[in-house]
């Protein structure tokens, strides 16, 4: 599924790369809608989009779960101070009917939802014939498939103007972030999915105010396409989400202070560029011939397995590979987790080679 259209292309008047996406976790008052923007425009901060969130999914009730409908009233406010598109997020055919009937511009799907099928049905069925950009977070579980799907279900209903946000996975154990990052996730999905932007989300990544500058930087080095950053008046009174929400004044900071990098696809790459990559693509011939010798010399040692019945995985002689291979790798300056996922993955294609003969060679057996 490909030919959405991007940012710039919605008719918003929004840039290809690097939208600033701001404004506060919830909508609180029409007095909280209004500081922020005024704080917002002392700053010299007025995002390329504002950002709100009117209902809030959160993990147990009791805690605030968004305003509701009548904050979208105050979205007028915005629209008066800053006069720049809204975005708000939405969790069911209730929030869309709500959404579209306040004007809002742009909607954003939650990773809450997104991680269900029905409900984003649901959702892009109640988006039938409309035509407003949908942007689709990351599940809560590293899932591409289901994140390709979401955006394709909205495709499907003729939802073209489209794009994605990485807000990180939770995970159980790994306490270092609200939601970990993964960046290859995105990348991938920007590889099998042409042109489509991913916005990084680092405040629902790092959970507090202290890591948002550096996880910005990584989505920016990363090739990411613009940040979503929650920003209130005054964060340490907000209604929700208040440890990872920034001032105007510091989001002003943040952005200034991260460094923007151009992309290369714009510009002819220098002629030390050029040479560097024709090595790469030498060295990556090389290593594509080793990597075929080795797998020819492991289909002659399951051909050895399979006349002397033995069996295919090896714990023994795959432990000593590991160790040693990951060792050397170490000596050289390749990290640990590298040389352990790259010695994994061989072994996994060395084992299923090796077993695919043994079934052929079962089958041959069974038709004589
Ligand atoms: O040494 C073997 O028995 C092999 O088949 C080779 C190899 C490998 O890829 O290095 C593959 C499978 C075994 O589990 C152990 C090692």
């Amino acid at each position: 599924m490909e030919n959405h259209l991007q940012t710039q292309d919605w008719g918003l008047g929004l840039k290809e790369k690097h939208l600033i996406i701001a404004g506060p976790c919830s909508a609180e008052t029409p007095e909280q809608i209004e500081k922020i923007c005024l704080d917002m425009k002392e700053a010299n901060m007025v995002p390329d989009v504002f950002r709100a969130g009117i209902w809030k999914p959160r993990t147990r009730p009791g805690s605030f779960e968004g305003i509701g409908e009548i904050g979208l009233t105050w979205m007028e406010i915005v629209r008066h101070h800053l006069n720049v598109p809204i975005t708000t997020e939405v969790g069911n055919t209730a929030h869309v009917e709500s959404a579209l009937k306040h004007g809002v511009d742009i909607l954003w799907i939650g990773a809450r939802t997104t991680v269900n099928p029905f409900a984003v049905q649901e959702i892009a069925d109640a988006l039938k014939g409309v035509d407003i950009p949908v942007m689709v977070k990351n599940p809560m579980n590293p899932d591409l498939e289901l994140w390709r799907g979401a955006l394709e279900r909205l495709q499907t209903v003729g939802i073209n103007k489209l794009a994605a946000i990485h807000r990180g996975f939770s995970d159980a154990y790994d306490k270092r972030f609200r939601n970990k990052p993964n960046w290859s996730m995105p990348m991938h999905l920007k590889r099998i999915w042409k042109g489509m932007q991913v916005i990084n989300d680092p405040s629902h990544i790092v959970g507090n105010r202290e890591g948002l500058l550096e996880t910005a930087q990584r989505a920016v080095n990363f090739g990411l396409d613009g940040l979503m950053i929650e920003t209130h008046h005054d964060p340490d009174n907000a209604w929700s989400d208040a440890k990872q929400q920034v001032t105007p004044r510091r989001l002003r900071e943040i952005i200034d202070s991260i460094d923007f990098k151009k992309p290369l696809e714009a510009e002819q790459p220098s002629e030390k560029l050029q040479d560097l990559r024709r090595a790469v693509d030498h060295i990556d011939d090389q290593l594509l011939d080793l990597l075929a010798e080795r797998f020819a010399i492991i289909d002659q040692i399951g051909d050895h397995k399979r006349e002397h019945n033995l069996t295919v995985f090896q714990a023994e002689r795959w432990k000593a590979v590991m160790d040693s291979r990951t060792q050397k790798g170490i000596e050289k300056n390749l990290s640990e987790k590298f040389m352990k996922e790259l010695l994994y993955c061989i072994h996994e294609e060395s084992v299923k080679r090796q077993e695919k003969k043994l079934r052929e060679d079962v089958s041959v057996k069974k038709s004589v």
